[in-house]
């Protein structure tokens, strides 16, 4: 039996889930176990821990918390020590080791991890600040405790590779851009990637055929317009700072803002944090990317949090003097922003709206919010009985509008670690 373990670094948090591969059918390799260790960058983490087939009751337990774990790297050893006390799973039948890497720049393919490749992605850690130093530190812990496994990189890059060239370029001198690989990249592609087989299917639809506007709102949060399948726009850019705000990170801001934020001079520094520690970032990437976001309005990354403590009655036209309504309103404009942008990028011929993410998937009330503004431009009003009952509804996409009639409103369950076993079962090079 082949097993392939699928380890998704993302900025707060890391989702590990094994699987099998099933030859007699390698697009839908079996849940054995999974595992989720949140807020790593707002200690104490939480850890779930559940093996098939009690997965949907496991999750029905609070996630006790582990203060021994500071960082992805030592995340990834706790979930090995818990793999071998209470699983009776032979590591040896770990083949396959897929890793989510953010920022993959000009390699738009899953690749084995080499002395070169991962040479490749430790060059572009400037570019994914949060991640690709912390994907690294996972990928030599998986190397040094499964020695004989085939390590695999799938880049969240490699989905929007096509990239219509307009929407990539910036305004900025084409040689330097050209020399440097200064354009848009776009992020959070193995979850579009997912997204769209899973609405595809649910939708009846030929993928190729498929427009969607997809939100991806967790720690890190993006908007992708899809058309004909394939992403024709996206909110993050060269790095994944721009577009929406995330937890700690800024999002769009004038560019001139940080020389006018920071009294002490922009120079280089060498940035050493428990989070990243070989990471070299300025000190405006380091105030833009962990400074920022909502635990700079608010004092907490927990959008939950947030959201329960918002007024949500009161309208962004009266003055806000509460940060956590003033937090929600600011997420909630730019992600208008973004889907009045994409539903014109899409010529109003949009499929469905999508919800996913940490975010987009548990908050009803965010989810309400866009639902009432977008009615205008045709999407089915949301049908609150489902919307707030999500966990009653099974499935990896949900329903939540009214009617059918309309453009659809839709949660979907993403999955990056089931997105890369899958491609990683199906590629056959990788199994030779
Ligand atoms: N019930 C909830 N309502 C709204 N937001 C939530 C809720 N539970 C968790 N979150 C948010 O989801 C985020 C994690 O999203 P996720 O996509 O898993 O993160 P990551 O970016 O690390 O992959 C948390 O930082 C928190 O803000
Ligand atoms: C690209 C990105 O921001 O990823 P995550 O949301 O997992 O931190
Ligand atoms: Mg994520």
């Amino acid at each position: 039996m082949s097993l392939i373990l699928a380890v998704n670094a993302g900025s707060s948090s890391l989702k590990i889930s094994l699987y099998q591969r099933v030859l007699e059918d390698p697009k839908a390799p079996r849940l054995s176990l999974t595992s989720t260790i949140s807020s790593i960058s707002s200690p104490p983490a939480r850890v779930s821990f559940q093996q098939h087939p009690n997965l949907s009751q496991a999750a029905r337990h609070p996630n006790p918390s582990v203060p021994s774990i500071r960082d992805h790297e030592s995340a990834f050893i706790y979930f090995l020590d818990r793999l071998k006390a209470d699983v009776s799973i032979d590591r040896q039948q770990v083949t396959h080791i897929c890793h989510r890497v953010v920022h993959g720049g000009d390699y738009t393919e899953p690749t084995v991890i080499s002395e070169q490749s991962y040479h490749h992605i430790e060059t572009l850690s400037d570019l994914a600040p949060l991640h690709n130093a912390a994907a690294l530190s996972v990928i030599r812990a998986c190397i040094h405790a499964l020695p004989l496994a085939l390590s695999i990189a799938f880049f969240d890059t490699a989905f929007h590779r096509d990239l219509p060239r307009h929407v990539s370029t910036y305004a900025i001198d084409q040689k330097i851009a050209q020399e440097r690989g200064l354009k848009k990249y776009g992020f959070h592609g193995l979850s579009y990637a997912f997204i769209i087989d899973m609405v595809a299917d649910h939708l009846h639809k030929d993928k190729d055929e498929l427009n969607i506007i997809a939100l991806h709102l967790g720690s890190g949060a993006s908007a992708c317009a899809i058309r004909g399948g394939k992403s024709i726009d996206t909110s993050m850019g060269l790095t994944p700072l721009s577009g929406l705000p995330g937890a700690t990170r800024a999002g769009d801001v004038d560019p001139s803002l940080i020389f006018h934020y920071a009294s002490e001079p922009l120079s280089r520094l060498s940035y050493d944090s428990a989070m990243s520690k070989e990471v070299h970032v300025t000190r405006a990437e380091e105030i833009l990317n962990r400074q920022a976001g909502w635990k700079a309005l608010t004092g907490t990354t927990d959008f939950g949090e947030i959201i329960k403590k918002a007024d949500l009655s009161t309208p962004p036209s009266v003055a806000i003097g509460d940060p956590c309504t003033l937090a929600f309103h600011i997420v909630l404009g730019r992600i208008l922003h973004y889907v009045g942008a994409y539903h014109l990028s899409l010529r109003g011929k949009v499929d469905a709206l999508v919800f996913a993410g940490g975010i987009g998937e548990r908050s009803q009330d965010l989810r309400s919010a866009i639902g009432e503004a977008v009615n205008c431009l045709g999407y089915s009003a949301i049908d609150e009985h489902v919307n707030q009952g999500l966990e009653h509804h099974e499935g990896s996409v949900v329903d939540i509008g009214k009617d059918e009639g309309g453009n659809r409103m839709l949660v979907c369950r993403t999955d990056e670690q089931f997105e890369m076993a899958r491609e990683c079962s199906l590629g056959d090079a990788f199994w030779r």
